[in-house]
């Protein structure tokens, strides 16, 4: 098996995990002892992208342009990449992130989408990227329709399409179908971005390798949206025992997991009942500390809430249906008590 390029994106997923509230000295350090352990790219953005720092999204305490000029200053050899959403990005933040250095935009959209990416992958590519499709919520759809979006993307000019498990909600078979349908539809790189809900954010990302993914993402210490995403210290421990070099220095990547990661944490790293829930419902990752928050306002189970999303199919974007679904479950109790009485 040949050695995948990983991404860490502990400075993007794991954004959502802090309320996005980074600090350029917190990336700058991060982001130098990435390029130390020789990790080949570094997403660095808004949780949700460039341009997300929304009152939806949750506002950055820390404008993203003064984490990624950090980034770009700390980076060596490394290539720093950023996540687009379109319509929370737009095109002036493409060429800005260009403007900024750069290098990798990683254009993520709902995994039904895929042609309304086409005008930034044609921006990107203008604009000198190499370009990621991330398919969103992979879980909700078969590998063939996965494959005819991931088609799309590529005509569009991506140079890898990932399978995105947003929701941790994907099992290893499904993930070998999924990323294995794309490989033999594709000409480009096959990524696999994976969330832990279930336990198998490492299992599933090497299940993706043995069905010949070429990219794959990690965090330090797992630090991501919900129940956070495949450890990068771990992906490349479990590599080295699978015999494949990815050249990435594993004991700098341990102490800089345990030493500036694992302090930052607000909740423990636990797959605890609603992240649990929040997979098993295939419900998105980064919608459960705004789930938590209206629970505790409309004094709520959680999990209710993410039962209910996952019936209703809410995709990324949708967060404002969050607090639409609680004041209904809060109505329907109330309206219980009263029939009780
Ligand atoms: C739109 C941002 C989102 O967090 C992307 C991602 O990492 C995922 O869907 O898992
Ligand atoms: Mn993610």
């Amino acid at each position: 098996m040949k050695a995948p390029i990983v991404t860490d994106t502990t400075l993007r997923d794991g954004s959502h995990a802090v309320s996005h509230s980074f600090t350029p000295e917190y990336v700058g350090t991060v982001v130098s002892r990435l390029a130390e352990a020789k990790v080949p790219v570094i997403e660095v953005s808004h949780g949700s992208g460039l341009g997300a720092s929304t009152i939806q999204q949750g506002f950055s305490t820390h404008s993203e342009w003064l984490l990624i000029e950090q980034a770009v200053a700390n980076k060596k050899d490394s290539k720093i990449a950023s996540l687009f959403v379109p319509g929370l990005g737009t095109r002036p933040e493409i060429l800005k992130a260009a403007e900024y250095g750069v290098e990798v935009l990683r254009i993520a959209v709902h995994c039904t989408e895929a042609d309304v990416s086409l005008q930034y992958f044609e921006q990107a590519k203008k604009s000198g990227l190499d370009t990621v499709g991330f398919l969103m919520m992979s879980h909700t759809q078969p590998a063939e329709v996965l494959a005819k979006q991931a088609k799309l993307m590529e005509s569009y000019g991506a140079d890898c399409v990932y399978v995105v498990d947003s929701a941790g909600a994907l099992v290893p078979e499904s993930v070998r179908e999924r990323v294995a349908r794309l490989k033999d539809s594709l000409s480009i790189n096959v990524g696999f971005h994976a969330h832990n809900n279930l336990g198998l954010a490492i299992g599933n990302t090497v299940a993706a390798l043995e069905a010949g993914a070429d990219q794959i993402d990690g965090t330090l210490r797992g630090l991501g949206a919900g129940a956070g995403n495949a450890q990068t210290e771990v992906l490349v421990a479990v590599l080295k025992k699978m015999k494949i070099e990815t050249g990435i220095n594993l004991t700098v990547l341990m102490d800089t997991a345990e030493e500036i990661v694992a302090p930052i944490f607000k909740y423990p790293s636990v797959i605890d009942r609603d992240n649990l829930a929040t997979g098993y419902a295939g419900v998105y990752n980064s919608f459960l500390l705004h789930v938590r928050e209206a629970a505790e306002k409309f004094k709520l189970n959680p999990v209710a809430i993410i039962e209910e999303l996952g019936r209703r199919h809410a995709v990324a974007g949708q967060e404002d249906w969050i607090l639409d679904v609680a004041l209904e479950l809060q109505q329907k109790e109330l309206a219980q008590k009263e029939l009780v009485k």
